[in-house]
């Protein structure tokens, strides 16, 4: 098929890809209903997908992936920097001379027996003077129908893109879905993606992590801007008033479910309201008002399945009731719907569970859905999507917050001294792992700003370049850290959480606006008990205590885990941050 771009670089690219990879057929994707309704019926012909009850889910369909290939792969995702010590401590590394030599042969033919689909894509609205464009090649006709959700695709891009040499490569092939043979390469010097033998969205959608956040955080520190693994979420007040917050939370530890919280009826009858701006990425700049603005540059959520409920969060649940993609939930044979774990109390008898095999769900002990089974559903589905969503010149940020599940000790919430505080507060953030990577679940494990997986160089620099932003923006965010996982003596969450969690929302947009003081403590501010609005929350003052408790043997085992974890990075941690720890470990003194 003709492409549609004169770029001479592009075409070069694209080439030397089909000279490699020596696919039957060549399919640019132009973004257009036709195009994308024949790919889609193609793939339920070949079994691909499968097409979903159509009154109950309009443009629905479901996918499942290899048993083994249902969560990012850390231990297969490479950076390879032309200097080993660029990738540093936090990155597997590959020297780029060697990767592109074993990607090369691991690519060799591979779509001989297919066909290659060509998506130029862009992340942020097309045009934003924020957004970057990309192209995925990939064998996969998943891919091309997810990533026509997650990003705005097309010859729109190519017309935008003119003939400039500014676009990120990204070529996927599930080769043959060989797990030992399956690699994520990224080489940040080159602008260069490259994915083989996966079929699971976190690796193969080339556009997310791999280059909004590994790539674009290269881009951000060349650039003098940041790439941040963080939802965006407006606050309006009964005066109609919007305050923009960030947050940075681990995968698979909330960031999806309070980018599109609805707050509890005392607020609501008053006024309040939540808007959502994204949910898994921000990307942000330094404006001339001197402040942080941020766009999300996604067009869609890939959110996490189980657990999302009516109650739990109906806005992502109601995002998912049209042209969606499901992958490796549990399937109803009786009316072709999906279902997972906590949806509701009402598991189909009759089904299949993600590996593909019958499944009863009121018998059976196994799990209907993967517990990291995603849905892909367009943002614009999302009843709470906020007007501001695509708005070229993103929001101004009043407040990042940092957090992630820590069962003792980080409180519910507290709030940086200030932005260098802040900085150190994020950097020395940890979590109990998720399945949203494979491994092990529930391990705690540093991971600063929620990056750790997505820091596409050193994480020293990194740290070096936050503070560097902070010095450089004359009225940046204030900075908090939040805690919603803190567990009691049986292990329950004492928080009751999701919507709840507005309350805490609202102490921060206070502190924003100097409506309320504060207590300083050894970690930094901490509300006033009276500050946190419990009205019509079973929840005591005694509890309340408890979650704003700080425990000193727990934090003198966090600062033990802070200065291993600093040790890492020799040369290349700030001095500053060196100079916030040891403030940390004299006040506990
Ligand atoms: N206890 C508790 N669980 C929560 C809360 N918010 C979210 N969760 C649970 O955390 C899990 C992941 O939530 P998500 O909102 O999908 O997480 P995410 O950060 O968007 O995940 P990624 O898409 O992997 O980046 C789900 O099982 C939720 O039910 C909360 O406030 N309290
Ligand atoms: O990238 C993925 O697979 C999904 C995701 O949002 C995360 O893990 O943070
Ligand atoms: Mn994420």
């Amino acid at each position: 098929m003709k492409s549609q771009t004169n770029n001479v670089d592009v075409l070069k690219w694209i080439d030397d890809v089909i000279l490699m990879t020596k696919p039957a057929n060549v399919i640019w994707i132009d973004g257009s209903d036709e195009q994308l309704t024949a790919l889609r019926e193609e793939a339920c012909r070949t079994g691909e997908i499968r097409l979903l009850n159509q009154d109950k889910y309009p443009g629905c369909y479901y996918h499942r992936t290899k048993p083994n290939d249902v969560a990012r792969m850390e231990n297969r995702t490479l950076i390879c920097s032309e200097k080993e010590i660029d990738a540093g401590p936090t990155n597997i590394w590959m020297k780029p001379s060697e990767a592109y030599k074993l990607g090369k042969k691991i690519f060799e033919n591979s779509m001989m027996d297919r066909t290659m689909y060509i998506i130029p894509y862009s992340m942020g609205p097309v045009g934003s003077p924020f957004a970057k464009i990309g192209f995925e090649i990939t064998d996969s006709i998943y891919v091309v129908l997810n990533m026509s959700i997650m990003t705005r695709v097309g010859q729109k891009i190519l017309n935008v893109l003119g003939d400039s040499k500014d676009f990120v490569k990204g070529v996927h092939s599930k080769c043959n879905l060989d797990e030992n043979n399956r690699y994520i390469f990224h080489f940040p010097e080159d602008n260069t993606i490259w994915s083989c033998n996966s079929a699971y969205g976190g690796n193969v959608l080339l556009g997310k992590k791999c280059f909004a956040l590994r790539i674009a955080s290269y881009q951000g520190l060349k650039e003098n801007w940041m790439a941040e693994h963080m939802l965006i979420l407006g606050i309006e007040n009964p005066k109609g008033e919007v305050k923009y917050v960030t947050a940075a939370f681990p995968s698979a530890c909330g960031k999806t479910n309070l980018a599109m919280l609805i707050p509890p009826e005392g607020y609501r009858s008053k006024g309040y309201k939540v808007w959502t701006v994204g949910d898994d990425i921000a990307w942000l700049r330094i404006r001339e008002d001197g402040r942080l603005w941020a766009i999300n540059p996604e067009a869609g959520f890939f959110g996490v399945a189980p657990g999302t409920n009516k109650k739990s969060n109906p806005n992502a649940l109601t995002s998912t009731y049209k042209d969606t993609i499901f992958t490796n939930v549990a399937i109803n044979l009786d009316d072709e719907t999906v279902w997972w774990e906590r949806l509701d109390n009402n598991p189909p008898e009759n089904g299949l569970d993600w590996k593909g095999n019958p499944w009863n769900g009121k018998k059976s002990k196994e799990k209907g859905a993967h517990p990291n089974s995603r849905f892909t559903a367009p943002a614009k589905n999302c009843p709470s999507i906020s007007p501001e969503w695509e708005s070229p010149e993103g929001v101004p940020i009043s407040a990042i917050i940092f957090g992630g599940r820590r069962a003792k000790t980080a409180p519910l919430v507290y709030q940086s001294r200030n932005w260098q505080h802040g900085v150190f507060v994020g950097s020395t953030m940890a979590s109990e792992t998720t399945a949203a990577a494979t491994g092990k679940v529930g391990v705690v494990r540093r991971d600063p700003m929620a990056m750790l997986p997505f820091c596409g160089y050193h994480m020293g620099d990194y740290f070096g370049h936050w503070l560097e932003i902070g010095k450089k923006t004359p009225n940046p965010p204030k900075i908090f850290h939040v805690n919603w996982f803190r567990t009691n003596d049986k292990g329950g969450f004492i928080w009751p959480g999701y919507s709840e969690n507005f309350r805490v929302i609202d102490w921060i947009i206070k502190r924003c606006e100097n409506e309320v003081e504060a207590v300083e403590s050894p970690i930094g501010f901490l509300p006033k008990a009276e500050d946190i609005n419990l009205e019509g929350l079973d929840l005591t003052a005694d509890k309340l205590n408890e979650l704003l408790d700080i425990d000193k043997e727990s934090w003198a085992k966090n600062i033990e885990g802070i200065e291993e974890f600093y040790s890492s990075f020799g040369e290349r941690l700030p001095k500053e941050l060196k100079q916030e720890l040891e403030v940390l470990k004299n006040n506990f003194i």
